[in-house]
């Protein structure tokens, strides 16, 4: 693809309700220079959300836009609701050299190792079922018929996990933090002799 490897895209995926939102809080918390992109989503905002921080929210119509446009790296349809990653902020952080953490669900982390085999794909699991179950319904921001839909996707999610380079087990908040932290600034593993370059 691009003459130089441009800097590390990480990929943190997992099921809904198990933490991804908070451990990503976590870790730019601590570490406010790691930049996360901002998804678009046709999904109505909850309270609290912010345009453009959380997410960006759009109508079904612009997002039919981003995707005619291509200016999308990838795109999911997630329980009833539209999910995509804009790519030119993504290209224009890994020109910079620094890493771009994507946080986005199994089909779309799928297309991003289709199109950038490079990127490092990071699964983010509960510590059992038990516990994924209770976090969701704890967090308290769906109908328990979202909840439902939602724990439905979560066990093919889970059985995806082998797919992902990296199992990260959010046991505890600041310990998956400091774990994907640590992923983020890791050399990347391939490609030989040094990985300046693909040809
Ligand atoms: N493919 C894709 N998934 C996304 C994107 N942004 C968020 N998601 C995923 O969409 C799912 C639903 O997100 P959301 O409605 O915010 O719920 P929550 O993650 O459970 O709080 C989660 O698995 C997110 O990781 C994106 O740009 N692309
Ligand atoms: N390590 C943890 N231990 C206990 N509760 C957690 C942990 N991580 C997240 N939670 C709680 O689980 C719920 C879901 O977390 P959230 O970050 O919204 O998940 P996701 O973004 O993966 O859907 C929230 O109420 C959050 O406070």
């Amino acid at each position: 693809m691009a003459a130089a490897t441009p800097a590390r895209l990480t990929v943190l995926s997992g099921p809904s309700g198990v933490g991804k939102g908070t451990v990503v809080a976590e870790v730019r918390r601590r570490h406010p220079e790691v930049w996360v992109s901002v998804s678009a989503t046709t999904r109505r905002p909850r309270p609290g959300e912010v345009d453009g921080v959380h997410y960006h929210f759009v109508s079904a119509a612009e997002f039919d836009r981003l995707i005619a446009t291509e200016g999308l790296l990838e795109w999911a349809e997630y329980a009833g609701n539209r999910y995509g990653t804009p790519l030119a902020p993504v290209q224009a952080q890994l020109a910079t050299g620094r890493p771009a953490l994507l946080e986005i669900e199994l089909q779309g982390a799928r297309q991003v190792r289709a199109r950038a085999p490079e990127a490092q794909l990071v699964f983010l699991a509960p510590p059992s079922w038990a516990e994924l179950v209770s976090r969701l319904a704890g967090r308290g921001s769906e109908p328990a018929a979202v909840q439902e839909r939602r724990l439905a996707i979560a066990q093919a999610e889970l059985d995806s996990s082998g797919e992902f380079d990296v199992v990260v087990v959010n046991d505890d908040v600041a310990r998956a933090a400091d774990e994907l932290v640590g992923l983020l600034t890791a050399p990347s593993p391939g490609p030989p002799a040094g990985g300046s370059a693909h040809e």
